[in-house]
């Protein structure tokens, strides 16, 4: 369990922020699962201030939920005034934690200096989180890798600094920015910020079930761990490791006719946030996710990737998670 001021994150099993895959729609079916935090996709902060809708999208926080797991709304960007703005907006639209991101080693993020180019310059990124802190009232955490290469594997010393300036907890991706998403997460790595901060520390990369998970908590000596890619097409993950772990309640996980359920109400869900025609191309990876979980066929699997017309794309979910013999007796 851990406290960040008021708030309560328990389980310490969190979903990461994926840009184009935690939206709205698949951040409510985790949380309904289980998870201590759900973090929205990277928002930036300059576009987010020019209020395009789709841009607010992405920061929007209604789970749904009566209670449970906390939504946090993470922030890119590279000016100080603008993030500390853009916080006060998220706050504003009801996130509980605002997250800086420091990881993101695309060269679109990175060449515009924010993302992983802050670790670059942790003078300027020290700017950053202070203005976020003195923006608003919320606590503010950030996500960072280990450095920017194998040179400069400052992560310790950015925690140290960060959490000077009032950052509440911190969340590690175990590999450097130069490495991208390539090789092994080094979980050991970790360890090294922790032993410099008091605050939680939080290990992330190739955590993909509870074997990977216990693994990085014992290499890492983390507070918990958030997960990423490990919960495409399985947003019960989170919630299992969580019961193998932390001992909360064990998820029903969906099969058959459930599966099948759940799978179409996310891909309704997609539709209804999105629009019809952008959200037919969202839902395409998605349906990709889940088939690949479920060991679809690949001819159904072809063809829900393809079709066009919802009720095509419904009919074919159907077929692609319900077992041949159960739809023979239904
Ligand atoms: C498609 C994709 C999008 C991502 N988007 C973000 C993002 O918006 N913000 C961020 O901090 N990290 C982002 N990441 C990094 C993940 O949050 C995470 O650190 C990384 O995928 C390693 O964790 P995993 O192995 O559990 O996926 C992204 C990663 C992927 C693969």
């Amino acid at each position: 369990m851990i406290h960040l001021g008021d708030i309560t994150l328990d389980p310490p099993v969190f979903l990461a922020p994926l840009a184009g895959i935690t939206d709205l729609p698949f951040r409510r079916l985790v949380a309904r699962f289980g998870a201590g935090l759900v973090v929205s996709e990277m928002v930036a902060s300059g576009e987010l201030l020019t209020e395009k809708p789709s841009v607010r999208a992405k920061a929007r926080t209604d789970l749904g939920l009566a209670d449970g797991a906390a939504t946090s709304v993470q922030l890119a960007g590279r000016e100080a005034g603008a993030m500390a703005e853009a916080a006060k907006v998220v706050a504003g639209m009801g996130a509980r934690v605002i997250d800086i991101n420091m990881g993101c080693p695309a060269k679109k993020v990175t060449g515009g200096a924010s993302g992983s180019a802050l670790m670059r310059d942790l003078d300027h990124a020290l700017g950053l989180i202070e203005a976020v802190v003195a923006a608003v009232d919320l606590p503010v955490t950030l996500k960072c890798r280990l450095g920017w290469d194998t040179d400069c594997l400052n992560a310790p010393e950015l925690a140290r600094r960060a959490e000077g300036a009032g950052v509440r907890m911190i969340t590690v991706h175990g590999r450097t920015r130069q490495q991208f998403y390539k090789g092994q997460a080094d979980w050991s790595a970790i360890a090294a910020v922790r032993a410099g901060a008091s605050i939680p520390v939080i290990a992330n990369g190739d955590i993909v079930d509870t074997t990977t998970a216990r693994r990085a908590l014992a290499e890492s000596g983390a507070t918990g761990v958030m997960v990423g890619r490990g919960a495409q097409g399985a947003p019960w993950r989170l919630a299992q490791i969580a019961a193998d772990l932390f001992g909360t309640a064990a998820p029903v996980i969906p099969v058959q006719d459930a599966l099948s359920d759940l799978v179409s109400e996310h891909y309704e869900a997609i539709l209804s946030f999105y629009g019809r025609d952008l959200g037919l191309r969202i839902a395409r990876k998605h349906l990709g996710w889940y088939a690949d979980e479920a060991g679809t066929d690949p001819s159904v699997r072809s063809r829900m990737m393809v079709a066009t017309d919802a009720g095509d794309v419904l009919a074919l979910i159907r077929d692609a998670f319900v077992s041949p013999r159960q739809r023979r007796a239904a």
